[in-house]
């Protein structure tokens, strides 16, 4: 039924690419000289007319899109507020051809235009407000319109800045009536509004944990109706909350744009983050980190409290250098652990990082009361120096540019999580029993996985995190490891470990596992699998199609399904999905 649906919308949209420009060749008789003959042609032969510039009509470039991304997923969420208002998507498109030829900029006026009274009804999974306004030229039409920073129930003025073919995009600039949900009283980022970093920050913590919620629930309503028409899914769980609300990212990487055309740089560029809506409904934060598509930005509330000093220190350095580079750029800040031994000076242990005015490196002294030991913290800019990280008693090593999860305050709770669902049931401690961690990174669920286990197989296609995998195993002692670089597609080619004592984790990038991989892990048959996923909709596109389309799909029971909030004060959510074969 998806793939219908999105069949039909991409009909839908190649309609709207504006009629196709007919070439209409002026037939004309040539002469048998040939062209490049200078002689002035005969009476008797026909010769071109004037040339006449060809009219070009602009036409709409539709822009290939995945559906599991946030635009695909726009899609799905216009047709449902369609649906709950008995529209259908003729009653929504906008006329795109005739704004984009209309030439005294008249038309295009008419639908680049303020509205007022707004109802906001729903709630993107991307955060944003959806709501109908009437089409301003075409009467008998609506319009969808995504209000940055709107929520359900708010009464709002907006303004309409861009036209898409089934919506348009808008800023919102008075908030007339206040959702249920809406405390503003809760903001306390001074850009909250300018940017996406701290979206959520005027909801309650609990009210961000059921958003989440449902965000899982219609991800599986959209990409997995059949689990869910069959009643194949177990009830959501709740949103396991983080311990930090604010100060919990260990890594940011704010970065600044070259103007276009530029080839130096003359005047300091903003240095931030991308900016979102444009916040006249918040007079106070009008003037705050300007108004350039980057938001100048020096301090980040989710980011931890080293990162900010790194960011003062690397932004003063900027100030300074900035004339030296010659396109954008992004600056990594990354949060390194050193465990302090009390007998050498603490500037001794720190290695490179950030440095400050004086030329120092930064950092913070942290006690770890659990573990009895002093802590430095310090913020690596170098992408390729080498961090430390501890996570539920384990040490990770990686590259500071490469992945690791970025909130360290949740982490041991979802190691936790993934290992006790990990256990193979009615297994006794002298059965062997085996684990495959796919797309395993640097090896931080294999580590925290890996007691009571007779044997660990990570695979990972970055060759520099396989090897961080391997020395982070050795330096927590763990010896039942090992790792493969590869495709997780290629895995169960080389592995030989018995299936119905095998568990499966799953942590794949944005874009989901293929189908190839699903095909390969149904044949393979293990025992539980354990999905982590930073983007649920491509977690329940393949679920659906491991369950339902693949050979021994039908064995698998979804045992729980839930967020977790790596996140806060954001709309991202990670979704832990537990399968069983019974
Ligand atoms: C979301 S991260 C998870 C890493 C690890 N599980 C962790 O928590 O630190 C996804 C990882 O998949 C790796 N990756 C991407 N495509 C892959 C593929 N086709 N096969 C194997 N690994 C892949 C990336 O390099 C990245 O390390």
């Amino acid at each position: 039924m998806f793939q219908l649906l999105r069949r039909n919308w991409y009909k839908a949209q190649v309609c709207l690419r504006g009629t196709k420009i007919s070439h209409t060749t002026n037939s004309i008789l040539m002469s048998s000289e040939s062209p490049n003959d200078t002689k002035r042609p005969s009476s008797a032969i026909l010769v071109n007319p004037p040339k006449q510039k060809k009219q070009k009509l602009k036409r709409y470039k539709q822009k290939k899109v995945d559906v599991t991304s946030p635009l695909g997923i726009l899609q799905l969420e216009i047709d449902e507020l369609l649906k709950e208002n008995s529209l259908a998507r003729e009653n929504v498109c906008n006329d795109i051809k005739t704004i984009l030829n209309d030439k005294t900029n008249e038309i295009r006026d008419k639908y680049h235009r303020e509205v007022s009274n707004v109802k906001v009804q729903k709630l993107t999974s991307n955060g944003d407000g959806l709501a109908l306004i009437d089409n301003p030229v075409e009467t008998t039409k609506k319009q969808i319109v995504i209000i940055p920073f709107g929520l359900p129930g708010d009464l709002v003025n907006v303004k309409v800045f861009k036209t898409h073919p089934y919506y348009v995009e808008s800023d919102l600039l008075d908030v007339l009536e206040n959702s249920p949900l809406r405390h503003n009283e809760l903001i306390r980022d001074k850009y909250f509004g300018k940017y996406s970093g701290s979206q959520f920050e005027f909801l309650t913590y609990e009210d961000q944990l059921k958003i989440k919620q449902t965000t899982v629930a219609n991800a599986y309503k959209f990409f997995a109706p059949r689990l869910v028409s069959e009643g194949l899914l177990p009830e959501i769980g709740t949103t396991v909350a983080s311990p930090l609300k604010y100060n919990y990212r260990t890594k940011i990487t704010p970065h600044f744009d070259m103007p276009r055309r530029a080839t130096t740089l003359e005047v300091r560029p903003p240095l931030g983050f991308g900016q979102k809506g444009r916040p006249k409904w918040r007079k106070e934060t009008l003037e705050v980190g300007g108004t350039a598509p980057i938001l100048d930005i020096d301090r980040c509330e989710l980011a931890t409290d080293i990162l900010n000093i790194g960011l003062t220190n690397e932004r003063r350095k900027f100030d300074v250098e900035f004339k030296k580079y010659k396109k954008g750029a992004t600056i990594l800040l990354r949060e390194n652990t050193v465990i302090l031994d009390p007998k050498v000076p603490t500037e001794e242990q720190l290695g490179e990082g950030s440095r400050d005015i004086n030329g120092k490196v930064s950092y913070i002294e942290v006690a770890d009361e659990e573990h009895g030991v002093a802590l430095a913290k310090t913020c690596v800019t170098n992408s390729t120096q080498i961090v430390t990280e501890y996570v539920d008693g384990y040490v990770f090593n990686f590259s500071a540019g490469e992945f690791f999860q970025n909130n360290d305050s949740i982490l041991p709770i979802v190691t936790k999580y993934v290992r006790d669902n990990l256990q193979i049931p009615n297994s006794s401690s002298h059965d062997p029993n085996y684990l495959v961690d796919a797309y395993c990174g640097s090896g931080l669920f294999s580590v925290c996985s890996s007691k009571g286990v007779t044997k660990v197989i990570g695979v990972e296609i970055s060759a520099d995190s396989v090897s961080f995998a391997e020395k982070n195993a050795k330096a927590n002692n763990v010896e039942n490891c090992r790792f493969i670089v590869g495709k997780a597609e290629k895995l169960f080619e080389s592995i030989d470990i018995p299936s119905d004592r095998t568990s499966v984790i799953l942590d794949p990038p944005r874009k989901g596992c293929d189908e190839i991989f699903m095909k390969q892990l149904s044949e393979f048959h293990p025992a539980r699998i354990v999905y982590i996923s930073c983007n649920v909709h491509s977690q329940a596109r393949d679920l659906e199609y491991f369950l339902k389309e693949t050979e021994n799909g039908k064995d698998y029971k979804v045992e729980s399904l839930r967020g977790f909030d790596f996140f806060p004060q954001t709309h991202h959510v990670e979704s832990v999905c537990v399968l069983s074969r019974v």
